[in-house]
């Protein structure tokens, strides 16, 4: 079966410095999936026509900095993440040789094969979330996961999480004993999951 070889990474991108080129629709889908998911990164947007709607968008996002012109190569001093977002693929090509020198990684919207890492669909409740990605198969297919988990993920999941974070703080005893007494306490979440497929296989 074919495999997807992907490594999922959770980064905190208040700490890291993300330069997004291109300000159109594209460039609003990428710069919204970063703040909804992370509502403090450092995000700096180039581009020479700003689209009103990612203009209003990011009023709620003092931090996000807009610099109204074309691409220029020291726009990229300091930057961790670049994504590549607007209209003119000559210009990824160029500017993904340069990330590749310098050692920065880019993601080129909808261009797998310039991608040093892909965007996925988020699955957020509270604290909890869930990335998913089919390598680069089908957006729509991961779109249509998300929304499946999201509707059957309950909501007040963040309750069990935060009952779980005080037990964890709560346990005495050494490492293994505290992998013992959390295992004991969520047996209960993969029990019912198990008596599904039992009551499944014997239907
Ligand atoms: C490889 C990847 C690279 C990257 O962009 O990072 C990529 C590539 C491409 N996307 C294309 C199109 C669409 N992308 C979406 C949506 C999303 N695309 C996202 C990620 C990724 N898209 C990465 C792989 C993720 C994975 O591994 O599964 C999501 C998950 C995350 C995000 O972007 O935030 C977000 C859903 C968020 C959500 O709602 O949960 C929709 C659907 C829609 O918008 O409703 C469409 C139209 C329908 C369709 O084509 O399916 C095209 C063709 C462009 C063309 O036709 O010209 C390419 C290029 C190609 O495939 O060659
Ligand atoms: N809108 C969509 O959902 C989809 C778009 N595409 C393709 O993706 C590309 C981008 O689409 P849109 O965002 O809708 O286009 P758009 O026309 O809305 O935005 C393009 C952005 O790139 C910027 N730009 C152009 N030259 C630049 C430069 N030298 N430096 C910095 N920024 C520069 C423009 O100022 C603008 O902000 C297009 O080629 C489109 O065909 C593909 C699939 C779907």
């Amino acid at each position: 079966m074919a495999q997807n070889d992907l490594f999922p990474i959770f980064l905190k991108l208040n700490t890291l410095d993300v330069l997004l080129v291109g300000g159109g629709n594209v460039g609003l889908e990428k710069i919204s999936a970063m703040l909804q998911n992370s509502p403090e990164a450092q995000i700096t947007v180039v581009a020479p026509m700003i689209l009103p709607a990612l203009r209003d968008y990011i009023t709620n996002y003092p931090q996000v900095q807009i610099i109204e012109r074309g691409f220029e190569i020291h726009d990229l001093n300091n930057k961790d993440l670049v994504i590549l977002a607007t209209d003119n693929p000559e210009l990824h090509a160029e500017i993904k040789v340069i990330t590749k020198q310098r050692r920065i990684l880019c993601n080129v919207a909808d261009t797998p094969h310039l991608c040093d890492f892909y965007l996925g669909s988020i699955v957020q409740k509270g604290d909890l979330k869930i990335a998913i990605s089919t390598n680069g198969k089908s957006p729509t297919m991961a779109k249509r996961i998300r929304e499946f988990l999201d509707d059957i993920i309950p909501d007040n999941i963040q309750n069990l999480l935060d009952n779980l974070r005080e037990i964890r703080k709560s346990i005495q005893g050494d490492f293994q004993e505290k992998i013992r007494v959390l295992n004991e306490v969520t047996a209960s979440m993969v029990e019912k999951k198990n008596s599904v497929r039992e009551n499944q296989n014997n239907a």
